[in-house]
C-alpha cells in the first residue's frame, strides 16, 4: 500500500473510530486513477488494465534482446511464434479479453462524440475499421440515426455480432479493401502499423471514400506525441504507448505532422 499511495493510486487519510474522536486511524481512499478501474462503473477501464497487463502481452517484453537479434517483425512474434492478431484468431479466450479491453476505452468515447459533434454531422455513411466488437460505431449509429454505419474489422472478431437498424458488421481485411462510405474512422488503428503499412491501408482508403464523391473524410483518432506541449507524465504515458506499439504490433506512436 506505501508504493500505491506514493504513486497517487490511493490517498491516506485519517479516519475516528468513534463519535467522540478519542480514537484514530487510518484508511485508504480512492484517487481519480483507481476510480478509473472500478469495475461498476460505466467508464470502467479495469478490462483495459487486464487486457494488457495478461501474461500474453508482457510475455513479450522479455524477448526484446532476442528480437533485436532475430528476423521477427515483433518480440510478439518472437515470444508466440505468430503476430499479435493471428495469435487472437487462435486463441479465442485471449480474443475475447483484447476485445473487451478495447471496448472500455472505447465506451469514454460517447464524451467525444458529445464534444466534437460537428464532425460527424451531415455524413450519409460511416465505416469504423478494425473497430473491434463495435463500441465506438454504436454510440455514433445511435447519437446520428440517419447515417449507415459499418463495422468493419477481421473476420473472427465480427463473427455472430447483431446488426442494428443503422448499424451492420462486416468481416476483412483491410490490405485488401474497405467498404465504401462518405467517411473512415480509424480508432487506435494506424498506430498499430508501420508508415509502409499505413500507406496501404490509406491508399484502399481512398478508393472507399472517392467513390463517394468529394464530401470524403478519414477521422483519425490516437495517440499524438507533442513533447514540447505535454505535461511530463503525459509524453511518459505517450512514449510508454510507443513503445508497446513497437513490441506488440509493428507500429509507432507519431506526432501531428
Ligand atoms: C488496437 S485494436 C482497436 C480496436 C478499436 N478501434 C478500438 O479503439 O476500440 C485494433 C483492431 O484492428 C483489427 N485489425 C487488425 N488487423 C486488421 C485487418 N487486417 N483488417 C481489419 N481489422 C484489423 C483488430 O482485430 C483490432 O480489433
Amino acid at each position: 500500500m506505501g508504493l500505491l499511495v506514493h504513486s497517487g493510486f490511493f490517498a491516506k487519510t485519517i479516519v475516528h473510530e468513534n463519535q467522540e474522536k478519542e480514537k484514530e486511524g487510518e484508511a485508504y481512499t480512492l484517487t481519480p486513477s483507481s476510480r478509473l478501474i472500478l469495475k461498476d462503473n460505466v467508464t470502467s477501464l479495469s478490462p483495459f488494465v487486464l487486457a494488457m497487463l495478461d501474461p500474453a502481452l508482457v510475455s513479450p517484453w522479455q524477448f526484446l534482446g532476442d528480437w533485436f537479434q532475430g528476423s521477427e517483425l515483433t518480440p510478439f512474434e518472437k515470444a508466440h511464434g505468430r503476430g499479435m492478431w493471428d495469435y487472437c484468431n487462435q486463441n479465442p479466450e485471449y480474443n475475447n479479453i483484447f476485445n473487451e479491453g478495447m471496448a472500455s476505452d472505447s465506451r469514454l468515447m460517447n464524451l467525444v462524440v458529445k464534444d466534437y459533434k460537428p464532425i460527424f454531422e451531415g455524413l450519409g455513411s460511416l465505416v469504423d475499421v478494425g473497430g473491434g466488437t463495435g463500441t465506438v460505431a454504436r454510440i455514433i449509429s445511435e447519437a446520428f440515426p440517419h447515417m449507415k454505419c459499418t463495422m468493419f474489422d477481421l473476420p473472427h472478431v465480427v463473427a455472430n455480432l447483431p446488426d442494428s437498424k443503422n448499424l451492420k458488421f462486416v468481416g476483412g481485411n483491410m490490405f485488401q479493401y474497405i467498404p465504401s462510405a462518405d467517411a473512415i474512422l480509424f480508432k487506435w488503428i494506424l498506430h498499430d502499423w508501420s508508415d509502409e503499412e499505413c500507406v496501404n491501408i490509406l491508399k484502399n482508403c481512398k478508393e472507399a471514400i472517392t467513390s463517394k464523391g468529394k464530401e470524403g473524410k478519414v477521422i483519425v483518432i490516437d495517440v499524438v506525441i507533442n513533447q514540447e506541449k505535454d505535461e511530463h507524465d503525459v509524453t511518459t504515458t505517450k512514449l510508454l504507448f510507443d513503445a508497446l506499439m513497437m513490441v506488440l504490433p509493428t507500429g509507432k506512436e507519431r506526432n501531428k505532422k
